[in-house]
């Protein structure tokens, strides 16, 4: 049994399996309560025709489980430790033929086809796998991934939420996500410090036709101070200074090609940069900028002007970013792009 003897001198023992020794460092919490890997196999809602993804198998609970329903399991596990004693674990059932085992990193492997992702993740790949598995194609029917709770909250938050922030307008600018489970950390070998919740991913399709890139420097903007008005925001000395540098280039670009620019479109493999955690990278802090907003009454053709301009045409110089649709944010960048301003 894992855990062996009791504690010593107060320190937890190691935590083990089949002799080998969890660790953190590669987020080895092993999901030990079959109810619970029964559930989430369950509300995957798999088919006996499915190829499904499991990203980091661990010890193989829930994939046993889920060769008994699916045609085949391509399971992508870092620890070559792992990917033993699952291996040891499959042979002489009758589902060895039907698990390929990869031994990698999940987030440097080329992902295969596969109609259904199935996953208890180490949480620190939370993000970047979500948005690599958004931005594989062919697309997947669902994924159904345990991820931290926080994490989980905010991919499924809705405006005016208080999580409600650039990852849930990202994600479901992508997919339909739910959450399905709670699941309390003692449902886990070593227990972690959180609680987790099991969430389900439908990605969308089609796409809505727009350049991702200008679609998340928009966004990455509007929830760099998200309780902020959006006037506030396009007031920022920065902000301006970046916006009128971007709609000078874009002018540039078009008067050299002596006409329109192309847009790009909804290139998938774009999809990636949605990933990055962080909010609007313009220079400065955001204290600083309180003091560097302008007044508003300067020159009325001022780039500024025409940005602010734009922002009280869809009616959004006063609403917050914390309380914008998605649909909202698509509108809010068609008048932008038709003005010329421009995000990247
Ligand atoms: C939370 S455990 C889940 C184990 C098992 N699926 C379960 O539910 O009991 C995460 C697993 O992902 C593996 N892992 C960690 N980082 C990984 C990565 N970048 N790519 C693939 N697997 C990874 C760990 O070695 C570990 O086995």
């Amino acid at each position: 049994m894992a855990g062996g003897k009791a504690e010593r001198k107060g320190r937890p023992a190691p935590q083990r399996f089949q002799g080998i020794q969890f660790q953190k460092s590669k987020g080895q919490h092993i999901l030990k309560n079959p109810l619970i890997v029964q559930s989430i196999v369950q509300k995957a809602g798999l088919k006996s025709t499915d190829i499904v993804l499991e990203i980091g198998p661990g010890t193989g609970n829930m994939t046993m489980k889920l060769l008994e329903v699916a045609k085949k399991v391509i399971a992508v596990e870092l620890d070559p430790r792992m990917v033993l004693e699952l291996q040891r674990r499959v042979q002489n059932t009758p589902y060895v033929n039907h698990l390929q085992l990869i031994q990698g990193d999940i987030l440097k492997t080329e992902l295969p086809y596969f109609d259904v992702c199935v996953a208890n993740i180490p949480y620190q790949i939370s993000s970047p796998i979500t948005f690599k598995l958004l931005s594989h194609r062919p697309l997947f029917r669902c994924a159904v991934i345990m991820y931290q709770k926080e994490f989980a909250q905010r991919l499924v938050a809705q405006p005016g939420d208080p999580l409600f922030c650039r990852l849930s307008v990202n994600t479901q600018l992508l997919a339909r996500v739910f959450h399905l489970l709670k699941v309390g950390k003692n449902n886990f070998r070593p227990p972690p410090k959180v609680d987790s919740s099991v969430v389900r991913i439908e990605p969308r399709t089609p796409l809505p036709p727009i350049n991702f890139k200008e679609w998340d420097g928009l966004i990455r903007l509007c929830f760099n101070r998200k309780n902020k008005t959006l006037g506030s925001i396009f007031r920022q000395k920065p902000v301006v200074a970046l916006l009128e540098k971007n709609y000078k280039t874009f002018q540039a670009l078009q008067d050299a090609s002596g006409s329109k620019v192309q847009e790009v479109g909804a290139d998938p493999s774009l999809l990636g940069d949605l990933a990055e955690d962080d909010s609007m990278e313009v220079e400065g802090d955001a204290d600083a900028m309180e003091i560097m907003e302008e007044d508003g009454s300067g020159d009325p053709s001022s780039f500024k002007e025409k940005a602010l301009g734009v922002l009280k045409q869809g009616g959004y110089e006063d609403k917050r970013s914390s309380k914008l649709t998605q649909d909202d944010f698509l509108r809010m960048l068609a008048l932008f792009n038709k003005a010329g301003i421009h995000f990247t």
